[in-house]
């Protein structure tokens, strides 16, 4: 379509849907968004990333990302409500307004595009990427285990065959080494939150050991308030803490890599729900789920402004 106008918000969206909806929206909003491509996907998809800008060099900046596992729907969905809700929202909310005047936003919507892809082809709860090795005959890594912070631990899985897959080697996999580079060359990254379904869930590092980060208790707090603002919308209920003592250990995984870069405030959400729909979770709960998440990434984001 010619613009973001006739976009259904309250819709799941192919990967041509939301790769056309990007471009539409670049060009609607080029006064504070722009698109990267920061790499392509094992079957040579573009990887796209929304950066959200009022201007300076290297601002601090914060990551967002979305569908790192592809069959995890609700989230892409989260992600492109909450692109638009920034541009929306900027010049309005006061909050929002001043992290945007001080600090980037990067948002990656399809870190997992040929997965992503594929869960709307042939295999809706398809969780890893597509790629595939010589002699290896089960296809996709598990990008939430092929970081390189505790790679190949506990509770990650050697066999190809596995849905945590941890890959050959750390950053094997492009989706996942294409993060890396962009946020290392980038270098000024305070924030990272990956965003997954379901279980109603906000953690932090570590997921590799229950050895508590250093500022723990910061982390904590703030994730209790995350959660706070995140209830007072539709009286959703989150469970919080490290990953590790809230879920399982999990070992190769996104915020321990990026905690162990020095990223301080790194989190993991699970969104809705907690099991009645799992990753099936009707569309007529996108835009509420999108409402309540936001509350909490603003609060997220308004402690990284502050401190
Ligand atoms: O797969 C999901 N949820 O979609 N989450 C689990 C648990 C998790 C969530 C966040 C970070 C680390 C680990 C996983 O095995 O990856
Ligand atoms: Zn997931």
């Amino acid at each position: 379509e010619r613009s973001t106008s006739s976009f259904s918000y309250s819709s799941y969206h192919t990967l041509e849907e939301i790769y056309s909806w990007i471009d539409n929206f670049v060009t609607e909003h080029s006064n504070i968004v722009s698109k990267i491509q920061i790499g392509n996907s094992f079957e040579n998809r573009s990887i796209l990333v929304l950066k959200f800008s009022t201007g300076g060099s290297r601002h601090p900046a914060i990551w967002i990302d979305t569908g790192i596992h592809s069959r995890e729907w609700i989230t892409h969905a989260t992600g492109i409500w909450t692109a638009n809700k920034i541009v929306s929202d900027y010049g309005k909310d006061r909050v929002l307004t001043d992290i945007l005047k001080a600090m980037d936003i990067f948002i990656e919507l399809v870190t997992n595009p040929d997965g992503f892809a594929f869960t709307h082809s042939m295999n809706r709860l398809w969780r890893k990427n597509k790629s595939i090795r010589p002699g290896i005959f089960c296809i996709g890594v598990d990008l939430n285990r092929n970081w390189k912070s505790g790679f190949g631990g506990n509770g990650s899985n050697s066999n190809p065959c596995s849905e945590t897959y941890h890959g050959p080697s750390p950053q094997s996999e492009p989706e996942v080494a294409a993060i890396v580079n962009f946020i290392t060359a980038h270098g000024n990254f305070k924030a990272l939150i990956s965003i997954h379904s379901y279980s109603q869930m906000l953690m932090y590092p570590y997921g590799r050991s229950l050895e508590p980060v250093s500022n723990q208790r910061e982390l904590y707090d703030l994730a209790k308030d995350a959660v706070e603002a995140l209830y007072k919308v539709h009286g959703i209920e989150y469970f919080f803490g490290s990953i590790s003592t809230t879920l399982y250990v999990a070992s190769g995984i996104t915020v321990d890599w990026a905690y162990d870069s020095g990223i301080k405030y790194a989190f993991s959400f699970e969104l809705r729900d907690t099991g009645r729909y799992g990753f099936l979770l009707p569309a007529t709960q996108i835009i509420p789920t999108a409402q309540e998440t936001w509350m909490a990434l603003r609060t997220i984001m308004e402690h990284t402004l502050n401190h």
